[in-house]
């Protein structure tokens, strides 16, 4: 690959010293790809190009770059009270931004237990579905279901309880958790937004693990409500719903991961919402504070939280949180960016501009090796025919190439995932588009 970037003023010790994530070091230190700036839609490269963000940083930028309102915010927050300790302490903002997050939540998801990541609040909320089923008196439901292909973060809850085998096979073993099947369906190639097929029967699939296992022993279903991490895998109408009937038949907690689906990405605040089926725990992150300061929040039913208030008054109800659960300067980022999502209305921008993402994505029918392609709201992927023997390359080298022409998007094994800011515009849309077609026009 030639060269993209200089080295930015970074000596290679420099380079040499960060180990980096989810990355093929020794290609990037090569030919680093580095960010110096961003505003609204676009990055700067340390070579001083501008690249459209065609995948708001990672699935978290939802209101674009550089927004001077968080970082007002954020500035203000730092001078105020810049910490407060989290156990047993507290600080106002943290207990507004709940209720006001709780007010956005269906339903009764209105108790918000903060964390700093959708790692930590996947983790969180499996320990809280255990943790739950022991206080309502039933121990032995602690067995936990997740989904081939899911992608639930890093820690070792969310690697037991995900289904990327690329995620879990080098760190030993896991939790003993099982996996409902992924919903890709061949007969639902091409489906724009929810698919068509098979819904109720890959929902009714729990059912063999409920009978594997005895749903007395079952604690939580926990899924994303689309797949994001895996290339935008979509649930086929109906699948949620069933999913939900079984879950309550067989009183198993539903918590879905709406890291990515969350606080606007589907055109409504939550998938939960999009879709109309309400879990029982919901974990967000990303665009709650448009990437700007890491935070996570867990979404918990009010029944959920009254079980754990028992007991002396004076122990912790759950032993669990973090240093910086609920930051206050994550909270300010976070009130910051809610302000921005309701005074310019674009979780309502994105459903007017999903249609264009859906059309210009299908554009893309007929260029070479798109063997699949699938948008809900302002997300779309692009599956590639492996190249034989090079499983993910063809889908990196077009990302790669995209980048070098000015757009930033993502590859997850041979699929291209797009999932632009909510300030993009139709033109912008159509660029993507245009620069993904020539783009696989050139790449074999
Ligand atoms: C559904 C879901 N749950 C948890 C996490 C973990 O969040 P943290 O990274 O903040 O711990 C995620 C993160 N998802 C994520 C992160 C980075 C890249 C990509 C990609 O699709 O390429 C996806 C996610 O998508």
């Amino acid at each position: 690959m030639a060269e993209i970037d200089s080295f930015a003023g970074l000596s290679p010790d420099e380079l040499d010293a960060h180990w980096m994530p989810f990355t093929g070091n020794r290609q990037f230190k090569a030919n680093p790809r580095l960010f110096v700036r961003a505003e609204g839609m676009h990055y700067t490269t340390a070579d001083g190009r501008q690249v459209l963000d065609g995948f708001s940083g990672l699935w978290c930028c939802n209101a674009g770059h550089g927004r001077k309102e968080i970082a007002d915010a954020v500035a203000r927050q730092l001078v105020e009270l810049d910490y407060s300790p989290a156990f047993q302490f507290g600080h106002p903002l943290s207990f507004k931004l709940a209720k006001r997050l709780a007010d956005m939540a269906p339903d009764d998801l209105n108790r918000i237990f903060f964390c700093n990541s959708g790692s930590e609040a996947a983790d969180t909320a499996l320990k809280i579905a255990r943790a739950y089923w022991r206080a309502k008196g039933r121990p032995e439901k602690i067995r936990l279901i997740g989904r081939a292909q899911g992608y639930h973060g890093v820690n070792f809850g969310g690697i037991s309880i995900g289904g990327m085998p690329g995620n879990r096979k080098h760190f030993g073993p896991a939790l003993d958790v099982d996996h409902l099947p992924h919903t890709l369906l061949p007969e639902n190639r091409f489906s724009r937004g929810l698919p068509a097929h098979g819904g109720e029967a890959m929902a009714a699939r729990l059912l063999d693990i409920i009978e594997l296992h005895g749903a007395e022993n079952i604690a939580a279903v926990m899924i994303e409500p689309f797949a994001g991490s895996a290339g935008v895998i979509l649930p086929p109408k109906g699948y949620l719903q069933r999913l939900r009937e079984l879950c309550n038949q067989y009183e198993i907690l539903l918590i879905f991961d709406e890291v990515i689906t969350g606080f606007g990405r589907t055109g409504a605040a939550f998938a939960a919402e999009a879709f109309g089926v309400v879990p029982d725990i919901m974990t967000t992150a990303k665009g709650i504070s448009n990437g700007a300061v890491p935070m996570g929040a867990v979404f918990a039913r009010e029944e959920i939280y009254n079980t754990f208030m028992q007991g002396p008054e004076h122990i912790p109800e759950l032993a669990h949180g973090y240093t910086y659960s609920a930051h206050p300067v994550a909270c300010a980022a976070a009130m910051a960016t809610l302000d921005i999502y309701e005074h310019e209305k674009l979780f309502a921008r994105v459903q007017s501009l999903a249609p264009h993402l859906e059309e210009a994505l299908h554009s893309l029918r007929d260029c070479p090796h798109v063997i699949d392609i699938r948008n809900c709201g302002l997300a779309g992927a692009i599956q590639l025919q492996p190249r034989a023997g090079e499983a993910s390359k063809r889908a990196m080298e077009v990302v790669l190439e995209s980048y070098r022409r000015g757009l930033l998007l993502r590859w997850t094994g041979d699929t291209i995932a797009v999932a632009p800011p909510f300030i993009i515009d139709t033109a912008q849309i159509e660029t993507i588009a245009k620069t993904l077609r020539a783009v696989l026009q050139k790449v074999d």
